[in-house]
């Protein structure tokens, strides 16, 4: 792994944009050297190469596989020892304003403004002799089952994360996608047990995900949910595949499924317009997606395999912002979602 982290060393050297990613239960690094400090966007997802798209929607930009020097190597994701730092905890008033934020969703329910909406913050962190190769490293190791990646250009900045979750895989008109909600900490022993509050919210992700599908595909097919870990949180996973209709375009699709009740809500709009008017900073990249668009660099056939951004930082001088969310129903108790805010938090702060 250490040739392909030089070249990303060297590219940030430059100010050149790149991106590396490891995909889930893959031993393959992949990385994107783009050759010119450009910023490319897309404009219909016919593009091919890398795309890093903002949660609103007004930012979609690409690693043009046509401008980039592509490299691929095999890594080693055996376990060893990853060293923890200690942090402290968030200051009272920053627990108080989410729990107040929690509590003003779970009004709005109440009130039938919506039936669920994702409610997140950003907390900042100093770093301690950050270093790009040993953070991502670490992340390879720590989360093989989820998408790695470290994505920076000088006009966009650098962001890093271990996603577990795909927003959509499509090649031609065959496509997967999954349902993934609900979280709870990982105890260590003993079976995962979900309490009707968990399996309702993931329920709701996986209705409206199949309901919008079943649009532009000609057959959905879904499985029972399940649990799943990622890091040190389980979720209730369902995976749904199918095929899509022949008219049916790539954004289209996207177009339906992102945002998704899994980081935004249901109804879309409602739940979106609460998001945006309470929660009183920029989402920016985090619950955006990202990932291979139309590519031919990673299999021999032309394919998209986009992921949510979360479990994710963005590094901005000697701080990196880390993002959590929590999707919030007429069950919630605001005290719980900060406690599952701060098992979120744990993915990165590990690496750091
Ligand atoms: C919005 C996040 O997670 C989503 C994915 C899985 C479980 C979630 C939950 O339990 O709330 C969220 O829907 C996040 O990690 O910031």
């Amino acid at each position: 792994m250490e040739v392909i982290l030089d070249k990303a060393q060297n590219q940030l050297q430059q100010n050149l944009p790149f991106v590396l990613y490891c995909k889930p239960n893959s031993d393959m690094v992949i990385g994107l050297f783009q050759q010119n400090d450009e910023l490319y966007k897309v404009h219909d997802f016919t593009e091919k190469g890398f795309v890093f798209a903002s949660f609103d929607g007004n930012q979609t930009y690409l690693i043009p596989e046509n401008q980039s020097e592509i490299a691929g190597v095999v890594c080693d994701k055996k376990k060893g020892d990853v060293f923890e730092r200690e942090f402290k905890d968030p200051s009272a008033a920053t627990k108080n304003n989410f729990e107040r934020l929690v509590a003003k969703g779970i009004q709005a329910i109440e009130k039938d403004e919506f039936k669920k909406v994702v409610l997140s913050r950003k907390e900042t962190v100093d770093l301690v002799d950050f270093d790009l190769a040993t953070v991502f490293e670490k992340l390879v190791r720590l989360y093989p089952a989820t998408f790695v990646y470290c994505f920076f250009h000088p006009k966009v900045g650098m962001w890093l994360g271990a996603t577990p979750e795909q927003l959509l895989k499509a090649n031609v008109n065959v496509f997967e996608t999954m349902a993934l909600a609900g979280t709870q900490k990982d105890s260590g022993s003993g079976e995962i047990i979900w309490e009707k509050k968990e399996k309702e919210e993931q329920q709701y992700v996986t209705d409206y995900i199949v309901s919008v599908l079943q649009g532009v595909a000609l057959e959905v097919s879904v499985t029972q949910p399940y649990s799943v870990k990622a890091g040190s949180v389980w979720h209730i996973k369902t995976d749904i595949w199918g095929v899509l209709n022949s008219n049916s375009s790539l954004q289209q699709v996207i177009h339906l499924l992102h945002p998704t009740p899994a980081v935004c809500g249901l109804p879309k709009e409602q739940s979106k317009a609460f998001i945006l008017e309470n929660e009183n900073y920029d989402r920016s990249f985090y619950t955006g997606f990202l990932g291979e668009l139309n590519s031919s660099f990673a299999t021999d056939s032309v394919s998209s395999n986009l992921f949510v951004n979360l479990r994710c930082m963005q590094i901005v001088a000697s701080q990196a912002y880390l993002y959590m969310g929590c999707g919030i129903t007429k069950d919630s108790v605001p005290e719980k979602e900060w406690s599952e805010s701060i098992n979120k938090s744990m993915t990165m702060k590990k690496v750091l």
